[in-house]
């Protein structure tokens, strides 16, 4: 048996010409939905997820603008130029890139949001309804992962679905909207004791801690459907997931490549929340 291959690539197009209608229907209405991205420093990373989520904004049609920091700025610049743009009706979602340096407090930048604002769904308020099961904008990863699911036709609730990772921006957030679907929910992480007892136990594993080709076959239950959230180098500097993808491919039963499976999910999503609070406007 040979992995399915969970495209994320193919439903962010699909999306994307949706969304672009959706865009152009809001114009007869006189709205244009508007994002605001804020980049702190030079991290290259950094510079290329938001150059992408630039592009993708105006393939479909949203407007964006982009205020690039100095890395030395401090946290009552960057929150000036928030409260600023929390005040600006042209502007329907707001986005500071992570990770910012380390003079600025992410969590206060965050809260500086206003939640109406929060395209990314970090602010707690935001978070706090994504548990109590709320309508609200939900973290653009853990979001992503449910659509590539669904789309693939995954069977979420009543399935078993592991963890492997604590992050408050995909970790922690992905466990919480696979619960919403009714999954029963581990979530392992660095401090777990034996981390292959409970990984071969997952129907859906999701892995995003950040060490290259961690998950190996002895890791996965064969027909488990593995989630790969990882970006990492390999030996040879190629961009590589969390999990062995040649070792695991023929004994799961769908897995998400990288690149081109999770992540460009995230942006999709990012522009999918941008044009619901667009929709929110009075
Ligand atoms: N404010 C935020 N900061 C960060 C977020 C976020 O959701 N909000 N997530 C990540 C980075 N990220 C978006 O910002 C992101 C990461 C990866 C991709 C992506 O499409 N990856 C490609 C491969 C790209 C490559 O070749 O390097 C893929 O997997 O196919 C998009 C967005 C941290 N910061």
């Amino acid at each position: 048996m040979t992995a399915e291959r969970m495209n994320g690539k193919e439903l962010a197009a699909t999306k994307h010409a949706e969304m672009k209608v959706r865009v152009s229907e809001l114009a007869k209405s006189g709205i244009v939905p508007g994002l605001a991205v804020i980049l702190v420093g030079d991290d290259q990373a950094s510079q290329t997820y938001v150059r992408s989520k630039q592009k993708m904004c105006e393939k479909v049609g949203i407007h964006s603008i982009l205020k690039h920091l100095p890395a030395d700025t401090t946290e009552e610049v960057l929150l000036s130029h928030i409260d600023e743009l929390n005040n600006d009706p042209e502007i329907d979602g707001i986005l500071v890139q992570l990770p910012l340096p380390k003079q600025i407090s992410e969590q206060a930048v965050i809260e500086a949001i206003s939640p109406e604002k929060d395209v990314d769904g970090f602010h707690p308020i935001n978070i706090g309804k994504m548990m109590t099961g709320e309508k609200t904008f939900l973290p653009c990863t853990p979001h992503g992962i449910i659509e590539l699911l669904k789309a693939s036709e995954v069977q979420i609730a009543g399935s078993h679905a592991v963890v492997v990772g604590r992050s408050n921006i995909v970790g922690k957030p992905v466990g919480q909207l696979l619960l919403n679907e009714h999954a029963t929910v581990t979530y392992c992480h660095s401090r777990t004791v034996d981390l292959r007892a409970i990984t071969t136990q997952a129907d859906i594993l999701v892995v995003a801690v950040g060490i290259a080709k961690l998950i190996k076959k002895e890791d996965i239950k064969p027909g488990a459907v593995i989630i790969d959230v990882g970006m990492n180098r390999d030996e040879n500097g190629k961009l590589c997931g969390d999990v062995d993808f040649d070792d695991v491919e023929d004994i799961a039963s769908h897995i998400t490549p990288v690149p081109g499976g999770v992540g460009p999910m995230t942006i999709t999503m990012l522009l999918e929340n941008t044009i619901e609070s667009a929709l929110n406007r009075s």
